[in-house]
């Protein structure tokens, strides 16, 4: 009946002098029903396009929790305050040094040290590539009497670049956790100009003036006997080789592997340092060309003179050359090469000839650190387990022995370092 009407109705409009009578039945429904369809669509895919977008800004924020130990190849470390696994958010347009420290200083927290704790009488050591190393003493609530520690003061001027590197450094030693055999982060100063770093005291200190002062008539200072036989050699090496497999299970390198950056203590406990190039690659996934021109030449493995990309295996190849150092007790390397020659030297396929106080067993653990294929090489691991082997038959008795001084700036020359980048605590006298 309701059909039957609504089709009289329609017809009814139309006059009977109508030539053409148009039906317009369902007129409304063909023109509304699809614009609604076509206005529905364009809605949902507003939104669904307004959620994807979101979605990725989120992603962008929060990097993800893959685990802490990758190395991408570039990473902006303001956006992350690495304690193990741990990110938390900076803001990254910071506009002056004092904002930004407002901003970086809260996640440090743990670490700061009340500078009231610091005594004012500073000892410098030297002046280190991003900033001074000074010996000072520290009030601890742990101890009675205030420690020793090594204080490193951020140089001033200072602008937001060296603010933001600097505070980089202490995240990246958050990031590392601690290591027997990595000079430890004790604290920092980050709230206010001047920046510190306070970093453990390691005494007497660095294993190349250690070396040489092996050489001297020196029996025993600050507890420590300075008498080195094979088998402390070995002792000594296997604590490197720990410290760069921790080092290579985060994906990272130490790429200035040498007597001169390693700390010694009276109890032959000795700890890596200069860990700025392992910084750099853990930021940006490599060593930059700017720094690589300043390591020493005659530490570098090939492919690093070659200028290719560096790697743990890099790290062998410059602990063989450590093990030759601590043999000859700090005679430089390859002493009779200018340190410009030393790629065409190894390009003819030679390497350094066995020093006489070097038995044939450490000689082919040298060697093995020395082929020119990086592949060749023993990783960190595997070298340690041939330094147990060789130890477990090594002479703890015959102390070596070199008679001839070290005039630390000769040495310097023959190395190939500038003299001033040895913090030598020696005296020929
Ligand atoms: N904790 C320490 N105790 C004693 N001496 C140290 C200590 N830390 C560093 N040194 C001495 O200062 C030198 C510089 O060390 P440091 O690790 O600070 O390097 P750096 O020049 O600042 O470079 P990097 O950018 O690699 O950190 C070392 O070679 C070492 O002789």
């Amino acid at each position: 009946m309701g059909e039957k009407g609504r089709l009289n109705r329609v017809l009814l409009e139309c006059s009977l002098s109508d030539k053409l009578c148009v039906v317009q039945e369902h007129q409304y429904e063909v023109i509304i029903v699809p614009a609604l369809l076509v206005g529905g669509f364009l809605i949902l895919l507003a939104i669904i396009l307004w959620l994807f977008i979101r979605g990725q800004r989120s992603q962008r924020q929060h990097p993800g929790t893959r685990g802490t130990a990758s190395v991408p190849a570039s990473r902006d470390l303001s956006q992350e305050v690495a304690g193990q696994g741990e990110k938390v958010l900076l803001p990254l347009k910071e506009t002056s040094v004092e904002s930004f420290l407002r901003a970086a200083t809260p996640p440090l927290a743990k670490l700061q040290v009340p500078r009231e704790q610091l005594s004012d009488v500073l000892e410098k050591i030297r002046s280190g590539s991003c900033g001074t190393l000074y010996r000072t003493m520290m009030a601890t609530r742990d101890h009675p009497t205030p420690k020793s520690v090594v204080l490193k003061v951020l140089a001033e001027p200072v602008g937001l670049q060296e603010a933001q590197d600097f505070i980089g450094r202490i995240q990246f030693y958050q990031y590392l956790g601690k290591h027997r055999n990595l000079v430890q982060l004790e604290g920092c100063c980050t709230e206010r100009l001047p920046l510190y770093m306070v970093l453990e005291d390691v005494v007497p200190g660095d294993l190349l003036s250690f070396l040489w002062t092996c050489r001297k008539d020196v029996m025993t200072m600050d507890g420590l006997l300075y008498d080195l036989t094979e088998k402390q050699i070995y002792h000594i090496g296997k604590q490197v080789l720990l410290a760069l497999e921790f080092l290579q299970d985060k994906n990272l390198f130490h790429g200035d592997v040498a007597a001169r950056n390693i700390l010694i203590q009276s109890d032959l406990t000795v700890k890596l340092c200069r860990l700025g190039l392992a910084y750099e690659v853990h930021t940006q996934g490599a060593i930059s060309s700017a720094h690589t021109s300043t390591i020493p030449l005659k530490w570098l493995a090939p492919e690093r003179l070659l200028l290719k990309p560096a790697s743990i295996r890099g790290d062998v190849w410059s602990f063989g050359i450590l093990l030759y150092e601590m043999v000859t007790l700090g005679a430089p390397p390859y002493p009779e090469v200018p340190p410009t020659s030393i790629l065409q030297y190894l390009q003819r396929g030679k390497i350094m000839k066995r020093p006489s106080s070097c038995t044939h067993a450490m000689y082919s653990i040298m060697k093995c650190c020395w082929h020119w294929s990086e592949d060749s090489r023993p990783l960190p691991g595997e070298l340690c387990l041939r330094l147990e082997a060789a130890s477990r038959s090594a002479n703890d008795k015959a102390v070596l022995q070199v008679p001839e001084l070290v005039v630390p700036e000769l040495y310097a020359d023959v190395a190939g370092i500038h003299a001033e980048n040895l913090s030598y605590s020696y005296s020929v006298l």
